[in-house]
């Protein structure tokens, strides 16, 4: 059980067999380097081309114009025809967009066996019935189609992987080929992420296309607390006074009603924070188990928290700019002096109320702590933070402060370990998730905890997370 191996077979031997450090002890003088082949000439070809010349590969490119192509790849690439540079490498990345993928059925048969990588992307989400890894698939059964590197810009390609763009999606149904280009993607410098099978591929395409969909919710929640509490305030000190007395207070408009819509916005929307996991929390007593998925609308709820909890944190930022900028308007300054010569008036030497002074002074107070409590669980959630606490502090924070009731598995890659069927996948997919080499062991207390009866019946643990 402790030196299980991911691919059954001998994975040492088929990863030498193409990556330049698969050589271990560096490359050698004259030892021949690992060719890939890439079919296609555009953008996505140049950069890539140029990113695994880095990295110490041997590149073809496969161009239907192979003269006009090669001006613009380094020299050491060799630029020619399809037929032939397929016949040079059994990896060949296809750069070309679906609508030519049926343009190589000429090349069928030299195609037979080889790795196709499609890194192909829509224009639309979803725009296709199937998706373009499984339709590559289907035009050529007898080759072996991975899904990868599609959410990798031309230019991330090119420039080298930064921390926001490092993670490359790798899905297909074999697990010999996905493991080839989960190892040549570490070799890029990328993070790989296993996604298990070539249904994953809608998924990963549909990643890129993706535009702050998880913001959207959060957004207009408070965007329609906004309408809301402003519309309120703007009836009860504006429209009232004047309806009732004629008093105009229509200048308060564009600073003192925006600065009390937002503080209220800000702390309804941390409320919404904690509510979801207070409803989760009442739902799973009422359920009487844990273990009973949540309707639909508290599910998004619940993995909206972070943005809900980062937007109440900029309403309330903005709010303390706000105010600080209140007593900087014009207005003010005409109160002030007016009240100053009501009390010269009234006869009056000394207006200093004490009840009043301490209000204000502890109102401050707390406003400021409350913000630099707000910032502290903002900061934390900061993707470069978060990975520099482990889990328990990062929960210890979270909680501490906000009362999560439940956590919701949103790392994709749980997914995988979930539905795991059997022990060996599981512990193969343990080892993927934590990034172990093929042949790494998992240490025997891991292996326990994953065996264990949970979930208050016999489902083992990591069915569990
Ligand atoms: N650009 C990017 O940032 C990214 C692109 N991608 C994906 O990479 C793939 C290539 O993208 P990109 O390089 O930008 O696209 P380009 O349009 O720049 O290049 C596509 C290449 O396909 C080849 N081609 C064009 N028409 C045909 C045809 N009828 N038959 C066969 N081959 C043809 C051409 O090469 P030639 O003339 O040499 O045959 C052309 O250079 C796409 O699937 C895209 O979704 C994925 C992630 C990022
Ligand atoms: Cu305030």
């Amino acid at each position: 059980m402790d030196s299980i191996s991911l691919m059954g077979g001998s994975p040492a031997a088929t990863k030498a067999s193409f990556l330049p450090n698969g050589l271990k002890n560096g490359p050698r003088e004259g030892a021949c380097k690992p060719t890939i082949t890439i079919i296609g000439s555009g953008d996505f070809s140049k950069c890539l081309a140029i990113r695994l010349l880095r990295s110490g590969f041997h590149v073809v490119v496969g161009s239907r114009q192979p003269k006009r192509a090669a001006e613009f790849f380094p020299h050491v690439v060799d630029v020619t025809h399809h037929e032939d540079a397929v016949g040079k490498a059994s990896m060949v990345f296809l750069a070309i967009h679906r609508e030519h993928y049926s343009s190589l059925w000429d090349i069928k048969h030299l195609l037979a066996g080889k790795v196709l990588i499609d890194v192909s992307n829509n224009r639309r989400l979803n725009q296709y019935p199937e998706s373009n890894a499984e339709y590559l698939a289907s035009l050529f059964p007898e080759s072996i189609v991975v899904k990868a590197f599609n959410v990798i810009s031309a230019w991330a390609m090119q420039s080298g992987p930064k921390d926001a763009s490092r993670q490359v999606y790798v899905c297909s149904n074999s697990v010999e080929a996905r493991q080839q280009v989960i190892e040549m993607a570490r070799h890029l410098s990328f993070i790989p992420v296993d996604m298990g099978t070539l249904s994953s591929a809608k998924e990963i395409e549909n990643m890129p296309l993706r535009l702050f969909s998880d913001w959207k919710g959060p957004v207009l929640t408070a965007v329609a607390l906004s309408i809301f509490f402003f519309a309120y305030s703007f009836v009860r000190d504006i429209i009232h006074p004047y309806m009732k007395n004629r008093q105009s207070f229509f200048y308060k408009i564009p600073l003192e009603m925006v600065n009390r819509t937002l503080p209220v916005v800000a702390i309804t929307l941390l409320a919404l924070v904690y509510l979801a996991g207070q409803l989760a929390a009442a739902l799973q007593l009422l359920y009487g188990t844990k273990y009973r998925r949540f309707p639909h609308w508290l599910e998004g709820w619940l993995q909206s928290r972070k943005q809900l909890g980062l937007l109440s944190f900029f309403f309330a930022c903005v709010h303390v700019l706000y105010s600080l900028c209140l007593p900087m308007r014009r207005s003010e300054r005409y109160l002030l002096l007016n009240m100053a010569y009501q009390q010269v008036h009234a006869n009056i030497e000394n207006s200093w109320n004490e009840e009043e002074v301490w209000r204000v002074e502890m109102y401050v107070s707390f406003g400021i702590m409350s913000l630099g409590l707000l910032s502290l669980l903002a900061v934390t959630s900061i993707p470069s933070v978060h990975s520099a606490l482990n889990w328990r502090e990062f929960s210890f924070i979270q909680a501490w402060l906000q009362r999560y009731g439940y956590l919701p598995p949103t790392d994709p890659r749980m997914s995988v370990l979930r539905s795991a069927q059997t022990m060996q996948t599981a512990i193969a997919a343990m080892q993927r998730l934590y990034g172990l080499n093929v042949t790494g062991a998992l240490d025997k207390n891991t292996i326990d905890w994953m065996k264990r009866p949970r979930c208050g019946g016999t489902r083992p643990a990591w069915r569990c997370l």
